[in-house]
């Protein structure tokens, strides 16, 4: 059987990192920037004030106490916005808001605090120094500086960034578009009522959801049945929306199994078996005019999820532009024994426990087959027995791929 290992590295061989494109701001959330962002502006673009109060000659105030305000008429009022906040001479001072623009002269801001708030003239009770409370321009980012480095993903905080220093279309790889579709005659839309030996479709839905948390954008095509027309003429058809396709189902030895049979016609796209429990058939290829990659996972709703983390999730790395890596793990001991099948690495569903003073533990779920879904839900890692264990004890260490956002 195939090692992991390789699988991942004949899937990656599928895709390329994608072209370049200028997305407008709004639309670069969760892409990868495909060049450095390099501001046009400085940051602050004016010195401004940090406070509301009295924007100030910091040296008139030297001999203010408690005891002995000084007394300052108030000329001027600076909101934030003021295009010309003037000037202000010595003796002088202009009532200011944060994040207005000082007015020339004034080398100080005053809290309003520290003040008796006047509006025409105001007493200050305390000294200050020069460019207290005053945020010079450029302090934070100089004009021409580097802000984002190629590579950076997108979140919120690059967000605020993109926009503080103006740029309204930004050079990403954009999300790939990643097509979903289950196969299978049994499946039934949640929803609606189920005919016997008929089962409701969550592959689709699971799938989706995960490569939605991938970065992907996704359409979820649901499913189509067994026939093997119908089967070809609905991949034909969703090509045009693909950078990926996943399709789950119909993979295995049997007498239905479509998208093996559909597709093994096909010759661009292997079936194979990796040393993998659960999801040990898989396939994966091209099809269509552009040769479009596509990835076909197992039914079994715990094998097509294990799979997608496995192997589908480094293929969308590279696809977002970034550097394919397994599942972060940590190593934990076992709070039960573990037995595996040889010559396959099991991924045992588990719930790691809080980290104590020998590090984490990590429970295997009671449910541990191909179809029993209800323990996707609580895990929050997949416990990794290697190929060649066979058993492993309680106590013992082990590795433990942690699943995104748990
Ligand atoms: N003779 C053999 N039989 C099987 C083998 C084998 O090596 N020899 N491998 C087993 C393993 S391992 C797996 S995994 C499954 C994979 O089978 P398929 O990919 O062909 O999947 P199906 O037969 O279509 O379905 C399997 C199972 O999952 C349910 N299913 C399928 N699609 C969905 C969906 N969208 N939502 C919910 N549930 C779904 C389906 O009803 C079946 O129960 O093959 C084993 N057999
Ligand atoms: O490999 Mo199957 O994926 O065990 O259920």
């Amino acid at each position: 059987m195939k090692s992991v290992e390789r699988h991942v590295s004949d899937l990656l061989e599928l895709v390329s990192v994608p072209e370049a494109t200028e997305l407008d701001l709004l639309r670069a959330h969760g892409t990868v920037l495909a060049e450095p962002v390099v501001s046009t502006v400085s940051l602050p673009g004016f010195d401004n004030s940090s406070m509301d109060g009295y924007a100030v000659h910091s040296a008139d105030l030297d001999a203010a106490t408690p005891t002995s305000p000084v007394r300052l008429p108030v000329v001027a009022d600076i909101p934030a916005g003021d295009p010309s906040p003037g000037a202000i001479r010595s003796g002088l001072c202009a009532r200011i808001m944060t994040g207005a623009p000082m007015p020339e002269g004034a080398d100080a801001v005053v809290p309003v605090e520290w003040t008796d708030g006047g509006a025409v003239e105001v007493l200050i009770e305390r000294p200050t120094e020069p460019g207290a409370f005053v945020r010079r321009r450029g302090e934070d980012v100089e004009e021409g500086a580097t802000v984002l480095s190629e590579g950076a993903l997108v979140g919120a905080g690059e967000m605020g960034v993109l926009a503080a220093v103006g740029r309204r279309t930004v050079p990403v790889r954009p999300r790939p578009r990643v097509v979903v579709l289950s196969t299978g005659e049994e499946l039934v839309e949640p929803g609606h009522p189920l005919g016997p030996g008929q089962i409701y479709e969550s592959n689709s839905y699971m799938i989706a959801a995960a490569a939605k948390e991938a970065g992907c954008e996704v359409y979820r095509h649901g499913f189509v049945g067994d026939d093997p027309e119908s089967v070809r003429d609905t991949l034909e058809g969703l090509l045009v929306r693909a950078d990926l396709v996943v399709t789950t189902g119909g993979v295995s030895m049997g007498a239905y199994d479509v998208v093996k049979e559909v597709l093994s016609r096909q010759g661009t796209v292997e079936f194979t078996s990796v040393a993998v429990q659960p999801g040990k058939p898989q396939g994966f290829g091209v099809i269509g005019p552009d040769r479009t990659p596509i990835i076909t996972l197992p039914g079994n709703p715990v094998s097509a999820f294990v799979s997608f983390h496995l192997f589908v999730r480094p293929v969308i790395q590279r696809l977002r532009g970034l550097t394919p890596e397994p599942l972060p793990s940590v190593s934990a001991r076992l709070t039960t024994d573990v037995t595996s099948p040889k010559g396959r690495r099991s991924h045992l569903r588990a719930v790691l426990g809080p980290e104590g003073e020998g590090g984490h533990t990590v429970s295997p779920a009671v449910r541990q087959g191909s179809h029993q879904l209800s323990a996707l839900a609580d895990a929050d890692g997949l416990l990794v027995v290697p190929e060649e264990t066979t058993e492993l004890a309680a106590g013992e260490l082990v590795e433990v791929l942690l699943l995104p956002g748990r």
